[in-house]
């Protein structure tokens, strides 16, 4: 059986030790025969990449470890790129969610004026990881899982047209599992389902289990109730911010009954509510500051301590198994059905056919084949016009290096009250990113 060479390109990240455990749990599924951490941050990367050396060397002697921050080392001879990069790391995601809290805006990682921002860095990053690949290794495929998803989904339509570049997000796996656990199901890969819209901004329409029960009456009713808050603590996330996300999906589906959506939909219903909720000193970004990357970070510095991974505290990341889901189906052309982000081509037959939708598709070894979602209602169809022109309008204001496009994005945005905050908002984010994004003009 063939054995893979993978490298994950953003090897620094918070989520580098729980993806590569969750490989090890998967090399029956996906043998890999090599793994590669790259990053332009050395000194990051090397603490992660010195507690991955020994925990590999401890758990799976045979797989090579590469640890570079030289692309052609990095890139060469492999056959998948898990591309989860971060521009500007989180310090820029810090100024992301609190500049907009200024003008009494919605800060967040990915959506509103902060997406935008962090979709001005991302792009020429992700692309250039994209030629890496292509020169190097021609023949591989990039699972890319960089943020802000949309805007770069849309930089890779747009500029990589004919790349091999699949763009998943993981909110709908984690939203399916608690919809699964709400109704006594064991796992979200027992339902099958019906979801349309663009990257954090969906709903689901239809959930069926595999005899073709619906399963929409159950769901619907626990999330109008609940929000996806489940009673199994196993399932639940570990920082109360994420819980009363999850809680007030309740409020977010109350918008439309007939439809469960996307935890994201929240900035755009309620930013009132969330800039009330918000503590312009203390973002999400200080949170995982304080907790996911401090406890990663400092789980890998005890094991190149102890010269041991016995006893570490990191912890798989279980639902993260969906990359190696994709991985498979282009491998193995297994035909998996999963959520990506692709160009709709008719797949929601009456939405701009060049958007960068999330809906089912059927993947195999040439790629997503996007199943038909068919028509959407109004209500949905103008909260994505308007969404989509957002995205677009980012990518082209990069590309033409355009700051009149930048401003049209950030006053198109539901969430920015009007074009002064917008201009203001834009002085204020492209002083605070002038070393990553073009110079506009
Ligand atoms: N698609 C999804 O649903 C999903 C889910 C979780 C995380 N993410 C994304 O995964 C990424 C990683 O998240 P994190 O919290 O671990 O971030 P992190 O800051 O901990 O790690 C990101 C790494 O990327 C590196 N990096 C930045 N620019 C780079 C470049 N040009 N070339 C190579 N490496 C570069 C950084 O040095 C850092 O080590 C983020 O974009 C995050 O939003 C996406
Ligand atoms: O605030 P963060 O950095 O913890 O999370 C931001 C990311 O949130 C989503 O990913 C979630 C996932 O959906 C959830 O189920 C759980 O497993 O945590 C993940 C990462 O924390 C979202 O899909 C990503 O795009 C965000 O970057
Ligand atoms: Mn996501």
């Amino acid at each position: 059986m063939k054995q893979f060479s993978i490298t994950i390109a953003g090897g620094g990240s918070t989520f580098t030790p729980g993806i590569i455990l969750m490989l090890l749990e998967n090399l029956d599924r996906f043998p890999i025969k090599e793994i590669k951490l790259y990053d332009n941050d050395e000194e990051r990367q090397g603490t992660v990449a010195g507690g991955c050396r020994i925990l590999l060397k401890e758990r799976a002697p045979q797989i090579k470890f590469v640890e570079t921050i030289d692309p052609e080392e990095a890139f060469s001879n492999i056959d998948f790129v898990m591309a989860h990069i971060r521009v500007g790391k989180y310090a820029m995601r810090e100024k992301d969610e609190k500049i907009p809290l200024k003008y009494g805006v919605v800060g967040q990682e990915t959506c509103g004026p902060g997406g935008i921002a962090y979709g001005m860095r991302s792009i020429g990053p992700v692309i250039e990881l994209v030629d890496y690949m292509e020169k190097y290794s021609p023949d591989a495929w990039f699972l890319n899982y960089s943020n802000p998803a949309a805007i770069v989904a849309e930089a890779t339509r747009l500029l990589r047209p004919n790349s091999k570049i699949l763009n998943i997000c993981d909110m709908p796996i984690g939203i399916e599992e608690l919809m699964a656990a709400s109704i006594g199901l064991s796992s979200r890969k027992e339902m099958e389902v019906k979801y349309f819209g663009l990257n954090h901004f969906g709903w689901w329409f239809d959930i069926r289990d595999k005899e073709g029960n619906d399963l929409m009456p159950k769901i619907r009713e626990h999330v109008s109730k609940h929000g996806y808050v489940t009673v199994d603590e196993s399932k639940q996330h570990s920082d109360a911010s994420w819980n009363s996300t999850f809680a007030k999906a309740k409020d977010v589906q109350a918008l439309d009954p007939t439809t469960v959506p996307n935890t994201y939909l929240k900035y755009y219903f309620y930013p009132d509510y969330v800039v009330e909720q918000s503590n312009p000193d203390y973002t999400r970004a200080n949170e995982v500051m304080d907790g996911r990357e401090k406890l990663v970070f400092s789980e890998c510095q005890k094991i190149i301590d102890n010269q041991t991974a016995e006893g570490t505290e990191l912890e798989i990341d279980e639902h993260a198994s969906y990359i190696v889901d994709l991985a498979r189906a282009i491998a193995y052309n297994s035909k998996e059905r999963m959520l990506l982000i692709v160009e709709n081509n008719g797949a929601i037959s009456n939405f701009e056919p060049t958007a960068m939708v999330e809906v089912p598709c059927i993947v195999g070894s040439q790629g997503p084949e996007p199943l038909v979602m068919g028509e959407i209602p109004r209500f949905q169809k103008g909260l994505m016009e308007q969404q989509v022109a957002v995205e677009k309008l980012v990518v082209e204001a990069w590309a033409e290096k355009s700051y009149q496009k930048l401003w049209q994005a950030l006053t198109l945005s539901k969430i920015v009250p009007s074009a002064k905050v917008a201009k203001d908002l834009l002085d204020d984010l492209y002083e605070a990113n002038k070393v990553y994004w073009p110079e506009l003009s």
